[in-house]
């Protein structure tokens, strides 16, 4: 990625180092955050990305590196999705254009991008015990560096954080951990903590205190900073004690703020900075502030592709996808099924279990970032007979392998495991490419694992597993569109492990799983112009694989070539190629899927083509076979 970088405003130019930042007067501070939200704006109407979160941290990115100094200092976003300001001021923002780029700065604080990135992730509830860990190792060390976790109030729904939590007293005395509160994850935060962090938003005392505050702190400085932050503790403390539940956790309690107010947070922060016990700092910030269309609707602006300026409108996006079949045929099921409930964890829009929501919201269960806790209560609700629909993207799957196994497939509980996302996330990269689930799920046993190769089909297959009453099911499904099939008026229920033979022939065997179909059939064109003639075989199902038609069809051709979306360790090839071995099958096989490692972010066709998933690679890999 080498366009050329627009002009910065002023301010933002000047910032090409810590010394760069500290230059700046403080009065000047604010006019700093106005050029990096102009520059967002803009920049990202062409890039796309997270916008409102960004928007969200400004001033308290810029209060974050006026107090601390990375790389020797360590600032932890949670998920990251919003350390865009924070690459900004670290000597990034003449790339900020090329974000989510091939090439370009990744979406994400990426530890290999710069050592301002202390820590990468992309996942979210990772940043408090990261931080927690290397507050132990500074520890041990004897170093003296500070370490910072940032983390949205979506990421208190999380496992992770609240096991971080309970460790953070008896691990080390110095740890600080924002809480980034916005009342928003993807959607409206949900549960019992956002209801708390909502509650002291809306006390008479934290009115009191943003009104108070902003006048204050400006006469403030030095030893009058100190006294004010203990008032401010003491005042929350007494009057609408928000500190109980911090405390119990053995940190001390600061807050709420105003997120908004650098002075504040810059004097608050220099007095937390060198306490010697744990902190907490929970600020109040407006997600999108600044972008009315932000403002508006916090739900499209999380995330997005490119939009005008002007009144924050997108190019309708080419529907229906995988997504909305799903939302839509659940929905369907359900009128006549009333066992069927959803469960999403903090992803109702996109996984467009919004769409169930709406028409039942009895039976529809947001449970937070908490994936893990999401399958297990699935798992609940089948083994009291209901039928539960889990949807969650294939990379946030990964947290659940130990519940498929253990809780729902060793128990043969009828949970519907249904992943979006899998395959490619192009913009967003390593974090969140769905191309590791069929290697984590395909050796559990008592589990049927499917994925369509069009729409029509996943209508078929949603119905198989409304259907199927013996186990688990788990379905497979890529980000966007198929082929476009149109979705039958009647889905069908399909008999399990058995694949379906779409052309059979003699010379090649092709056996293409989800929509790899559409590379497995321009393949199968390519060499029929050649002169040869091939079977096509859509396998449907990775487990139980339909071992007799894959058999049958390999021994009688020259060549095998798998097709998938997925890495090839230990994914659909490997299970071909096991069941080959096992039926003493020896002809060769070749494999198109993605390679044993990380893939980077960027568009479809540029990393399809890099890599190698396209039918003339396909052909390069057979054609040698069929001239030996
Ligand atoms: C384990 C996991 N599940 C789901 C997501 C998808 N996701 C990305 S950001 C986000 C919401 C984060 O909300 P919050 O932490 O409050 O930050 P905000 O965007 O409001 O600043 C979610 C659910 C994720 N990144 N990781
Ligand atoms: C940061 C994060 O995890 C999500 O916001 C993700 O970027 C959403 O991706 P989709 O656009 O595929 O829903
Ligand atoms: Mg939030």
């Amino acid at each position: 990625m080498n366009s050329p970088s627009p002009e910065l405003p002023e301010l933002l130019a000047s910032i090409r180092s810590h010394a760069d930042l500290m230059e700046i007067p403080e009065s000047e501070l604010p006019r700093l955050a106005e050029e990096i939200r102009n520059t967002l704006i803009h920049s990202l109407s062409l890039t796309g990305g997270h916008l409102g979160p960004n928007l969200g941290v400004v001033e308290l990115s810029i209060a974050l590196h006026r107090v601390f100094e990375t790389p020797r200092d360590k600032i932890i976003f949670d998920v990251s999705h919003q350390a865009y300001v924070h690459k900004m001021l670290t000597g990034r923002a003449p790339l900020i254009h090329t974000i989510r780029q091939h090439g370009g700065l990744s979406g994400f604080a990426k530890m290999s991008e710069s050592p301002h990135d202390s820590y990468g992730a992309g996942h979210a509830g990772t940043a408090l015990s990261a931080a927690l860990g290397m507050c132990a190792a500074r520890d041990l060390k004897g170093e003296d560096y500070h370490v910072v976790a940032v983390a949205g109030d979506a990421a208190f729904t999380c496992g992770t954080t609240l096991e971080a939590l309970n460790n953070i007293s008896q691990t080390t005395k110095r740890y600080i951990t924002i809480l980034n509160d916005n009342e928003w994850a993807i959607d409206k935060n949900v549960g019992a903590l956002a209801k708390y962090f909502n509650s002291l938003q809306t006390s008479e005392t934290f009115s009191w205190l943003r009104d108070k505050t902003a006048s204050f702190i400006e006469k403030l400085g030095g030893t009058q900073a100190r006294d004010f932050a203990f008032k401010l503790e003491g005042t929350t403390k007494n009057l609408i004690f928000p500190s109980l539940l911090f405390n119990k956790f053995g940190l001390r309690y600061f807050g709420p703020l105003d997120g908004h107010d650098i002075p504040t947070l810059i004097r608050t922060l220099a007095y937390i900075k060198d306490l010697n016990e744990p902190v907490i700092l929970h600020v109040v910030t407006q997600k999108g502030k600044g972008y009315q269309p932000a403002l508006d609707n916090p739900t499209k602006f999380h995330g997005l592709g490119s939009y005008c300026v002007r009144d924050g409108e997108t190019q309708a996006a080419p529907t229906p996808t995988f997504s909305h079949i799903f939302g839509s045929t659940l929905v369907e099921m359900a009128r006549e099924d009333e066992s069927i409930t959803a469960i999403t964890a903090a992803m109702a829009s996109g996984t467009k279990l919004d769409l169930f929501k709406e028409a039942f919201p009895k039976r529809y269960f947001d449970v937070g970032i908490a994936e893990e806790h999401g399958a297990l209560f699935a798992c609940g609700l089948a083994a009291e007979g209901m039928k539960p629909y889990i949807a969650i993207y294939s990379t946030f799957m990964q947290r659940c392998i130990d519940m498929i196994q253990h809780d729902a497939a060793l128990q043969k509980l009828p949970v519907r495991f249904c992943m979006d996302r899998a395959g490619l996330s192009p913009d967003d990269g390593p974090t969140h490419h769905g191309l590791f689930d069929i290697a984590m799920i395909r050796s559990i046993p008592n589990i049927v694992f499917m994925q369509p190769k069009d729409e029509a089909e996943f209508v078929h297959m949603l119905r198989t597993m409304n259907h199927y009453q013996n186990g688990p099911t788990v379905i497979r499904y890529p980000r966007g569109c198929g082929a476009g099939t149109p979705v039958p008026a009647k889905a069908e229920i399909l008999p399990i492990g058995k694949a379906e033979v779409l052309q059979a022939g003699q010379d090649v065997t092709l056996v293409s799983l989800g929509t790899m179909i559409g590379i497995a059939r321009e393949t199968a064109s390519l060499l029929e112009v050649r002169g040869y003639t091939v079977t096509l075989i859509n396998a449907r199902f990775i487990k139980p694989l339909d071992d007799e038609c894959i058999r049958r069809h390999a021994a009688r051709s020259r060549v095998v070539c798998t097709f998938e979306d997925h890495s090839i360790s230990g994914g659909f090839n490997s299970a071909v190629l096991e069941s080959l071995e096992t039926g003493d099958v020896k002809t060769p096989v070749e494999a198109i899927a993605w390679p044993d490692q990380f893939i980077e972010h960027g568009s479809e066709s540029i990393l399809r083509k890099k890599y190698g998933l396209t039918a003339e690679a396909a052909l390069q890999k057979i054609i040698p076979h069929l001239n030996s």
